[in-house]
């Protein structure tokens, strides 16, 4: 397995050739033009009309224009303004569509629908009539003007961010981050913003670009400030006059801009290329803990099931009902009044034949229905707190710190940008508010937990460089990493080679009895309830039928479906021994 080499995006852009060169002009122009005062003392505007016109002479390398102003301190003062306004309508534009776009992907809904009516209302304008109208009113200021611009183009930062965040706000990895406990504004910014920042730095060298022309444009029509203040559209429509009898006046505004753009968009490239090349971002620091992470077996989980199912229940279910909208708006009901309890130290088995409502049940619980989903009916009480209907940070309280959550697929639920030992940190700052050097020691306690040998090289990892199996014991280190009391498990091994599954088995139990968890387990296999389970519900077409201990379901199941479940195991399928507790040992 190869370590991951966290190169700067900077380093692979300077690396590329494009990059490098398109870079260099652009620094050349800037700081040309930042240097300006120091490269030309006198200014853009004193003049010697008996040098109109003259080609170059010492000093002055561009000649003079018709005025018999210096055309090289011209370039400079003009490209101030010219630049300046036209960053001026890029900033604006992104302040606005960025975050904008980001909430309406993520938030979807009310918010998604009053933002996308807004932006079709302002991409429905016509930029150049609404620019004229804002001169007219608001006076021949290019400033204004070139915020009047910035508005108009924020639709673009917009549209682009709201598509990103909308495909990923389906993604595994977003359910898992949500379910750490982290708020929405912390996945906007470190999940999304990952996703759409190769896009939007595309998406702004061409509105830069844009901005720039836009700029030029007011200044050569004279509808700005141009006309006295320099700017590289008002060169060009000053050369402009003299067009046939000096046209090399106009080719330096001319190269200038071209110039500036080309540049613009050429480096936007390279960086593209960095980025999307670069699997994600700088790898965890390798620090050392003070303390090991202890699991210390409580008297409750020695006691058993017996015990547990004396105490009050960590998760309460009652009368869940589960709808999604059909296609005419009619809802389809899915899940039909569930009820179901699991307490502390108890292992409760949610089994049923494919499509019975085990996923939305568990999801349920989660809060984390799919878009079209939602909780019609019922109850779910999470540690005597109620969570149909609580708002999100209610429910932000909840998870992470009391329902940890082990899902289907180990792969999807991590993200790809960024390292494992990075994913792995963020719940524990955001939840445990741990620092930084605190919570990446911790990530490696939490890693050697689930018997990982090389803590230190998997939490360098990026998801891409482990296996499946390593993948599933990472996610299941990140659903206790905050010590829930309550897991919720997905079919957590369906997605694994046969022989990985043992171990993920065997390692849940273990963390299950030593934390003394209750464990909701989504399954359909009846090999994993006679081997974890304490007691089984069986669900039906969206309903329970059948609810109790594990043994005497498997022995002496009373409902015709459950036993028809059983009846369907192969008789001579692989039968898992019952679990054995065992020493802690490692695997690579
Ligand atoms: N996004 C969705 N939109 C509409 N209906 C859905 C959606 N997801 C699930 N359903 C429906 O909900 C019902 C229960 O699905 P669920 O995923 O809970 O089944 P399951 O018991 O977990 O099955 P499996 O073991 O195959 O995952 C099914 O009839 C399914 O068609």
């Amino acid at each position: 397995m190869r370590a991951p080499s966290p190169r700067s995006p900077l380093r692979a852009v300077l690396r590329n050739p494009l990059g490098a060169g398109s870079a260099a002009v652009l620094l050349l122009v800037l700081a040309a033009v930042l240097l300006a005062p120091v490269l030309r003392p006198g200014g853009a505007q004193s003049s010697n009309i008996l040098d109109a016109y003259d080609g170059a002479a010492a000093g002055h390398p561009f000649g003079f224009d018709g005025a018999g102003r210096d055309e090289l301190a011209m370039l400079l003062y003009g490209g101030r303004a010219t630049l300046g306004e036209a960053g001026l309508a890029l900033l604006i534009a992104l302040i606005l569509g960025l975050p904008l776009g980001l909430c309406a992907g993520y938030f979807a809904g009310r918010f998604d629908a009053v933002g996308s009516w807004a932006v079709n209302l302002v991409m429905a304008l016509p930029g150049m009539v609404v620019l004229l109208a804002a001169r007219a009113v608001l006076g021949p200021t290019t400033v204004v003007l070139m915020v009047v611009l910035g508005v108009l183009i924020a639709p673009s930062f917009f549209r682009l961010a709201r598509g990103v965040a909308a495909d990923l706000r389906g993604e595994l990895f977003i359910d898992a981050a949500r379910v750490a406990g982290l708020p929405a504004w912390r996945i906007l910014t470190r999940h999304v913003l990952v996703a759409v920042r190769a896009p939007v730095l595309i998406q702004a060298s061409l509105v830069a670009g844009v901005a720039i022309g836009m700029q030029a444009a007011l200044g050569f029509l004279g509808i700005s400030t141009g006309v006295s203040a320099p700017s590289w559209g008002g060169m060009l429509s000053d050369a402009y006059t003299s067009i046939y009898t000096h046209p090399i006046l106009m080719l330096w505004p001319g190269l200038a801009l071209g110039l500036t753009t080309a540049a613009l968009l050429l480096l936007a490239v390279a960086l593209r290329d960095a980025l999307e090349d670069r699997p994600g971002q700088a790898s965890a620091r390798r620090t050392r803990r003070p303390e090991p992470v202890r699991v210390v077996p409580t008297p409750a989980a020695a006691a058993g099931p017996a015990r547990a199912a004396a105490r009050s229940p960590l998760l309460s279910i009652r009368g869940l009902t589960v709808a999604y909208a059909g296609p005419q708006g009619a809802e389809r009901e899915v899940v039909h009044g569930v009820d179901l309890d699991v307490r502390p130290g108890e292992v409760l088995g949610l089994v049923g034949e494919s499509g019975s409502g085990k996923t939305q049940t568990a999801l349920s619980v989660l809060g984390l229905l799919p878009l079209g989903g939602r909780i019609t009916g019922g109850s779910v009480l999470i540690d005597g707190a109620e969570t149909v209907g609580a708002d999100e940070r209610a429910l932000r309280r909840l998870r992470g710190g009391v329902v940890g959550y082990v899902p289907q697929e180990p792969m999807s639920n991590l993200d790809p940008c960024f390292t494992i030992g990075s994913q792995l940190a963020e719940p524990l700052r955001a939840v445990l508010g741990l620092g930084r050097r605190e919570a990446a020691a911790r990530v490696l306690d939490l890693l050697r937990a689930v018997e990982i040998a090389d803590p230190a090289r998997v939490a360098r990892s990026y998801p891409h460089e482990i296996s499946g199996g390593m993948a599933q014991r990472v996610l299941i280190a990140g659903a206790v990493s905050c010590e829930p009391r309550l897991l919720v498990a997905d079919e957590p091994t369906t997605a694994l080679d046969v022989s990985v599954q043992a171990e993920i088995l065997d390692l849940l139990r273990r963390l299950q009895q030593d934390q003394n968890l209750g464990l909701l387990l989504v399954t359909h296999n009846l090999g994993v309830v006679a081997d974890l389970c304490d007691r089984v519900a069986v669900m039906r077409a969206g309903a329970i039928v059948e609810t109790g201990e594990a043994r005497q379901i498997l022995h002496a199941p009373e409902h015709e479906h459950t036993r028809a479940l059983l009846d369907a195991v192969l008789d001579d399928a692989p039968v898992r021994a019952p679990w054995q507790a065992r020493p802690t040992r490692s695997v690579a």
